[in-house]
This record gives structure tokens, C-alpha cells and sequence, in this order.
């Protein structure tokens, strides 16, 4: 009989909430900094490792955006995803819908132009060499202001093609989604589909403004949609997904133990939940990490596996027939490996 591991490492997945600058490995990290001759304020790769312990997302958004300070040319923002792209190739994942946040950049004389260039290029040569299909969200940080958000809209209109979805990241407590409510606006007018990050740290409230605001079509995280009776019915009834990072949550301190995770009760509520790793450089493991981890923690079947994986497709922006076969191929993949 196959394990669990095998099973999970073999099924083909889709990853729907991941940031490309939290793919940072610190090795390519090292490697880009020399060759933009950018100083990194740790001595080697083990030291800054080391620097991995955080207590709450900002701890760990502080070092996140000191890690995207080397990244200054196109081949930068190509080699980043490029790696990605490999890495989650190895792990059968098969489509990704992954954020970028050109505030990050921009702000520090970086062009947007630069950074989606070297980013679409990968997904491009992505799309034919690994055969992974891809979607791009651009992604607003909370933290800053809605002008700043409306002017980085107004720098992606040219790419607009290149782009399906806006969404909104960074730190979460006092920057609720209200704030961005008419760049939101704009951005739906021009097309585009919309997520939010709501219920990472932030309360309830935050998830009730992202889907009647923002109008999002996914919740990124939503845990803590659990203190709200009628939200969990409202997530429920309208099969809203819900995009959950195991290990980004343990690493966080959102939950202190992986046993504590709330994906099987949030199941058991019939949540459209997922799995995905977020920021998989900094919190220690990508889809097949997270997958494994939760199955460990709260002994998931196989069963199990195969719903959260047909959510994720389920819950993603590829066309219905797409959707259709992906399933398909996973209810074939259960019947075959159970
Ligand atoms: N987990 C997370 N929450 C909010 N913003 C982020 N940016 C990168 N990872 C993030
Ligand atoms: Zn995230």
C-alpha cells in the first residue's frame, strides 16, 4: 500500500496562495546579492537561516522585505521564479496562482516593468518547459496607502493581459480592508478578480469587509472566520474557499501546534478550505511539506488529501473544463492508490 507521503508527494496539486519574493531560498539569495554587489547583514547562508524564528507576521515581514533588497534586475526576478517554478515541479504541482508585490520594488527605484518582466518571462518558459500552468496576482501592501495602491494599479494597465487578479497583503491588524475599498473598485472595473488576506491576525470583521468591500472570490487564511458563527455559515453556504498555510501559520505563531490546526474542523463546518505554503523559503517547506505536515499532525486519509486537493482546483481561476479534468484525474488517482 502507498503511504501518505507517497501519495501526497505524487498527486498532482495546484497552489493558490504563495508570494514570489517568500520563495527567496537564502542561497540564491547570497548568489544574487554578490553579483548585484548588495550586502546581506548576515556572514552565510546558516547564519541568516538562523534568523528564521519569528514571533507574529511582522517579525517576519521585516525580514522578508530585507531579503528582496538584492532583487534590482529582470534575470533577478526570473531566476526567483525560475526556481520556484522547478522546485514545486518536483512536488507534481501543476498550476500555480501566485502574488507578486511590486510596491516592494518600486519603492526602492525598481521598476515595475523590471519585475513583472523577469516574473512573466519564468511563467512563460514555465508553462512550456514544465508544463505548469500559471495565473499572476498582483498583490496591494496593506501597510501603505490607497494612493500608493491606485498609482501601482495605474503601472500595471500596460501589463493587464499578464495579470488575472489584485490582492492585498502585508501587515494585517489596523490595515483592514475598508482601506482599499475604491482602488478595489477600479481594479474590478478593469477586469480584474480579487483576494485578500483576512483573518491571518486580523479579526472576523476583517473577512466580513474583504468578501462585501472588496468582493473578493477567495479568503487568503480566514482562520480566524472560527470566532464568527454566522461568517462560517455565510463562508459556507456560498463555498467561498479559503486559502490555509499550515506551516506559515505555525511559523507564525497563529497556531501553536500543528495538532491545533483548524483545516479538519473547518472541514467538518463544509469550508472550502486549501492548502499552500505562502512564503515556503522562510517557513520551511512548499506543497508537499504542508500537505504532509497537516496529514501527520491530524491524521488525515487519503480521503482527505484528495477533497483538499479537488478544493484547490476546485477554488482556482482555470476555465470549468480545466477544472472538470483535474478532478477527474484525482478521483482516478484515489480509486488507483487507496
Ligand atoms: N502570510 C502573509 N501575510 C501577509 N502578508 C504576507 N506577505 C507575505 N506573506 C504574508
Ligand atoms: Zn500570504
Amino acid at each position: 500500500m502507498v503511504s501518505i507521503e507517497k501519495f501526497i508527494e505524487n498527486i498532482p496539486k495546484t497552489e493558490l496562495h504563495l508570494h514570489i519574493e517568500g520563495t527567496f531560498e537564502p542561497e540564491l539569495m547570497f548568489e544574487i546579492a554578490k553579483r548585484n554587489q548588495k550586502k546581506i547583514p548576515f556572514n552565510s547562508v546558516a547564519e541568516l537561516k538562523s534568523a528564521y524564528k519569528f514571533n507574529n507576521l511582522q517579525e517576519f515581514l521585516d525580514i522578508y522585505y530585507a531579503g528582496a533588497n538584492v532583487l534590482i534586475k529582470e534575470q533577478d526576478f526570473y531566476d526567483l521564479t525560475w526556481a520556484y517554478l522547478t522546485k514545486v515541479h518536483e512536488q507534481n504541482v501543476v498550476h500555480v496562482e501566485i502574488f507578486f508585490d511590486p510596491q516592494t520594488h518600486t519603492d526602492r527605484g525598481v521598476s515595475f516593468d523590471t519585475v513583472i518582466k523577469g516574473i512573466h518571462s519564468a511563467l512563460e518558459d514555465g508553462k512550456e518547459r514544465l508544463g505548469i500552468t500559471y495565473k499572476l496576482i498582483m498583490s496591494f501592501l496593506r501597510h501603505l496607502d490607497e494612493a500608493s495602491a491606485f498609482k501601482t494599479l495605474e503601472q500595471s494597465l500596460p501589463y493587464k493581459d499578464w495579470i488575472s487578479g489584485v490582492g492585498l497583503d502585508s501587515s494585517e491588524v489596523g490595515n483592514p480592508p475598508s482601506k482599499f475599498e475604491e482602488v478595489f473598485k477600479k481594479s474590478r472595473k478593469e477586469g480584474f478578480l480579487t483576494v485578500a488576506h483576512a483573518g491571518e491576525e486580523g479579526p472576523a470583521t476583517y473577512i466580513w469587509e474583504a468578501l462585501e468591500l472588496l468582493q473578493v472570490t477567495r479568503i487568503d487564511h480566514g482562520n480566524r472566520c472560527l470566532e464568527d458563527n454566522k461568517l462560517v455559515k455565510q463562508l459556507a453556504s456560498s463555498q467561498m474557499p479559503l486559502t490555509l498555510c499550515p506551516l506559515s501559520n505555525l511559523e507564525l505563531k497563529v497556531v501553536s501546534n500543528l495538532k491545533e490546526h483548524p483545516i479538519v474542523k473547518m472541514m467538518a463546518e463544509n469550508l472550502l478550505v486549501t492548502v499552500n505554503s505562502d512564503d515556503p523559503a522562510y517557513f520551511g517547506g512548499y506543497m508537499n511539506e504542508n500537505y504532509i505536515g497537516i496529514a501527520n499532525a491530524l491524521d488525515l486519509s487519503k480521503e482527505q488529501i484528495a477533497e483538499l486537493v479537488k478544493n484547490s482546483f476546485i477554488a482556482s481561476w482555470l476555465p470549468k473544463q480545466e477544472k472538470e479534468k483535474r478532478i477527474l484525474e484525482i478521483d482516478q488517482y484515489l480509486t488507483k492508490n487507496s
